[in-house]
């Protein structure tokens, strides 16, 4: 497996906002994460990336596994896009940025700064970003706000040809990706239930 989560809690502020989530995701395999706006997508993607810790628990298989793509691109606005690439490149310990460039229809913006793409560009900038990461497993949080529907397509697309090759994807979205190799995971019925322990900590 490449990733594994048992009976998994998240929370946000101290509080659970979900709990009892459990999932295995295979090699070659994509998970949709599905659910009301405010039920906990954002916090179990950022708690399967490390980003903080489960409250109750456990995930196997992700740390240097994982290439996490948040809300916000993450990128050095006064950079090009190849430099940006590159940079991303280097700190992952990669070298070819021609598939990530030709993939997200990046060539020929190559050389404008990432601070004066569109949104749209930017995002496809941002995503482009976790095919030189080289790492297995893709968490991605909303990765189709602000793309046109041919982005979306280019995206979807990268996305499959990840998990031809072994690699797994971990996704919240509220669209239709257009990825028939992933599976639904509706997180609606995991909601915490609130915890009178947690609740009287304020009073101690
Ligand atoms: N400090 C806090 N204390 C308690 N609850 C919080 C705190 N901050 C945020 N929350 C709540 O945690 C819940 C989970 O938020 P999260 O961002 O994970 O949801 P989401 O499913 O990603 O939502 P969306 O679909 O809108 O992006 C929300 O209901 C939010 O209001």
């Amino acid at each position: 497996m490449m990733l594994t989560v048992r009976d998994l809690a998240v929370s946000r502020g101290g509080v659970p906002v979900l709990e009892g989530v459990s999932f295995d995701l295979a090699p070659g395999r994509a998970l949709v994460l599905r659910g009301p706006n405010g039920c906990g997508k954002t916090t179990t993607l950022r708690t399967v990336a490390g980003l903080q810790p489960p409250f109750e628990g456990t995930i196997e298989g992700a740390g240097e596994r994982i290439a996490y793509a948040a809300h916000s691109d993450g990128l050095k606005s006064m950079l090009s896009v190849t430099e940006n690439l590159r940079f991303w490149a280097q700190v992952f310990g990669t070298t070819d940025i021609a598939p990530a460039l030709r993939d997200f229809d990046l060539e020929g913006l190559a050389d404008r700064l990432a601070g004066n793409l569109s949104a749209g560009q930017k995002r496809r900038l941002g995503l482009a970003r976790l095919m030189v990461t080289g790492r297995p497993v893709w968490v991605l949080d909303e990765p189709t706000v602000s793309l046109d529907t041919a982005s979306v397509a280019l995206f979807a697309a990268a996305v499959r040809r990840h998990l031809a090759e072994g690699g797994s994807a971990l996704i919240a979205t509220h669209i239709d990706l257009g990825i028939p190799e992933a599976e639904i995971f509706d997180m609606t019925p995991y909601k915490a239930a609130p915890r009178a322990a947690v609740q009287d900590e304020a009073f101690l």
